[in-house]
């Protein structure tokens, strides 16, 4: 099978860790073990989260004085795919003996008039308490809102229109490499009228994206891995209950919140809905059994298992 899975930022960085890279490469190191799992049996193409890490660069970039304005979040999202595309790659050869492994700087078209950037969602850096996080939104001019109890910055996060390198990626694929790339939903860029690329202020999200690519190179299956056990009903309640099979429709009308399961679900929904093929939402720790859906939600176009087409 031809498998694309997107990595969650915080199965790099969980919440309330310190952001130190020792850190993060012993959960990439984790990471990779449950990747490599996949790799062995199928073509996998893997695209992960940046929302913990890009939040970091940009505070470092508006502390640093020698700058006379900080980095750009184009620009610190490469950053972000270099520095997370690296640990991947090193931790992925690791696991994977012989393999072919390649990393990835890569751009996500995005549309200029997206009304995304107006009304910003993802959430991106640390959590703050709302006193400090509201006194940073003014002194920085931020825009802040609530992540469950806590509080973070947020960007905007346009649709993903193309992976604009996605024939790069066949092509590796094609010939057996395991592919990072996306990362971070890909460095947010628009096309002019002559076809030129310019970047623009964004973060994108990365299951949207993982979704885009997933449908452009045909894949048999999309893996959402996360922190949760998948979909889950009364979430936050005592009366919470994972969904274990279930359909795009079902999901939808769930309205689940727009900065963590809901693109999501928007992600998984749209692949299956455009291709027939499965896609699963649940813990890295069980990747290889979303694809059998003994673990997570499973998500097909009627409900039921699925059989994947022979490779
Ligand atoms: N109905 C729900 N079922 C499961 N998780 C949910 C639900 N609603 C919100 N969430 C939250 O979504 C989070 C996963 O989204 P997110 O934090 O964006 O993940 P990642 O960084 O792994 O991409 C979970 O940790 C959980 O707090
Ligand atoms: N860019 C992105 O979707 O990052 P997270 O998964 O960390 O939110």
């Amino acid at each position: 099978m031809r498998v694309v899975a997107a990595l969650g930022g915080n199965a790099l960085l969980r919440r309330g860790d310190k952001p130190d890279a020792r850190i993060q490469i012993a959960n990439v190191e984790r990471a990779a073990g449950q990747l490599a799992r996949l790799a062995r049996d199928h073509e996998l193409v893997v695209t992960h989260g940046n929302g913990p890490q890009v939040g970091v660069l940009a505070l470092e970039s508006a502390n640093d004085d020698r700058l006379s304005e900080p980095y750009p979040f184009d620009t610190l999202g490469a950053q972000t795919q270099g520095m997370i595309g690296y640990w991947l790659l090193q931790a992925l050869r690791n696991e994977l003996g012989q393999r072919e492994v390649a990393a990835l700087v890569n751009q996500t078209r995005v549309r200029a008039d997206d009304p995304a950037f107006a009304s910003p969602t993802k959430f991106v850096g640390e959590v703050y308490d709302e006193a400090t996080a509201r006194r940073l939104a003014r002194e920085r001019g931020w825009q802040v809102r609530a992540d469950g109890e806590h509080f973070r910055r947020v960007v905007g996060s346009p649709e993903p229109q193309e992976v604009v390198e996605t024939e790069t990626v066949r092509a590796l694929v094609d010939a057996g490499t395991v592919v990072i790339c996306a990362g971070g939903g890909g460095v947010p860029v628009v096309r002019d009228e002559a076809g030129r690329l310019t970047g623009v202020e964004a973060v994108i999200d990365k299951d949207l994206t993982a979704s885009v690519l997933a449908r452009a190179l045909g894949a048999d299956a999309l893996l959402i891995l996360t922190d949760v056990d998948g979909v889950l009903t009364d979430f936050g309640t005592p009366s919470q209950q994972r969904l274990s099979r279930t359909t795009p429709d079902v999901l939808r009308s769930m309205g689940l919140p727009a900065g963590s399961m809901g693109p999501k679900v928007e992600a998984v929904s749209r692949f299956v809905e455009a291709t027939g093929g499965m896609a699963a939402i649940g813990r890295l720790e069980d990747a290889t059994r979303l694809l059998t859906g003994e673990s997570g939600t499973l998500v097909t176009q009627d409900g039921s298992r699925h059989e994947p087409r022979a490779a």
